[in-house]
């Protein structure tokens, strides 16, 4: 069994995709296959991989677009979320701050580490697809740059040549990020009708083949009218024109609930949605 997720090793999908890997549960023991990027992890569902391991949601930077996008189109489904607990370190090639030139650091982690990145001042900022990327290249670059990197990397051997480091740069002392752990194929609703009791969620995308005026406010009266209460709302360009947005929604109710089964169908009624999975 094979579980794609972000690499090279060392990312924090790394850590997450090695912590479902060695517990109990539909992965367990599964061997993890490392992709350059996001897109790449999500593509390799079904043919190169049997489950992924993808963030979905940061405390700071919310939604990574590209996830919820491919989540629109692509035939899989969430498995389960795990909330991961995120602390960045700086390190580079210099002997002060003032000498950094460039800086390297991953697209989502950028946002979770304003405050140190704008005191830098004026150097040469390049997006990365990964955090241990970040610090790769940063190692071959040399004299005058620094990476954002994970604070455990900062034990790896490319980080301790490197004479600058400094631990938990990020903005936000609890910052924490949701990762999914994905499978091939739509979510069965038979997976979930056992009732065990545990507290579940269920992910859904709204999608909008025909926008009118009050369709949101109709999708949301299916829920607020059974007592049913929505953890995140968030909207995607359709990519057909301006103001054409795809909803999608985590409600706090397992899909074996009789009042989330009304939901659906009355759903079902007024748009296309698709069940992104229950789990919890
Ligand atoms: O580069 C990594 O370490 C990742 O696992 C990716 C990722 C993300 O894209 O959200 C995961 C957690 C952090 O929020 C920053 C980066």
């Amino acid at each position: 069994m094979k579980l794609a997720t972000l690499g090279p090793p060392g990312t924090y999908s790394d850590v997450v995709a090695t912590m479902y890997q060695q517990q109990p549960g539909v992965v367990f023991g599964a061997r993890l296959v490392y992709y350059s990027h996001l897109q790449r992890c999500l593509q390799a569902l079904p043919d190169e991989a049997d489950y992924a391991v993808v963030p979905i949601e940061n405390i700071s930077e919310g939604f990574v677009p590209v996830v919820l996008d491919y989540l629109v189109s692509a035939d899989l489904h969430i498995v389960s979320e795990h909330y991961q607990s995120i602390e960045f370190s700086a390190c580079g090639a210099v002997t002060e701050l003032s000498e950094c030139k460039r800086l390297y650091v991953q697209f989502v982690a950028s946002g979770q580490c304003r405050d140190f990145i704008d005191a830098l001042g004026d150097v040469e900022i390049l997006t990365t697809q990964s955090n241990s990327e970040s610090l790769l290249l940063a190692a071959e670059y040399g004299q005058g740059a620094m990476a954002i990197v994970p604070n455990h990397l900062l034990a790896d051997a490319a980080a301790e040549t490197m004479p600058w480091r400094q631990a938990n740069v990020h903005d936000y002392s609890h910052n924490a990020t949701r990762f999914l752990l994905l499978a091939p194929g739509p979510a069965q609703v038979e997976d979930v009708i056992e009732d065990d009791g545990r507290a579940r969620k269920t992910s859904l995308m709204v999608m909008n083949d025909n926008d009118r005026p009050g369709l949101l406010e109709q999708v949301l009266h299916c829920f607020s009218t059974r007592r049913l209460n929505l953890s995140s709302i968030v909207s995607r360009p359709t990519g057909q024109g301006f103001g054409q947005y795809h909803f999608f929604m985590d409600v706090e109710a397992s899909l074996n609930n009789i009042a989330m089964q009304g939901a659906l169908r009355a759903l079902q009624q007024i748009t296309r949605v698709k069940v992104l999975g229950c789990y919890g």
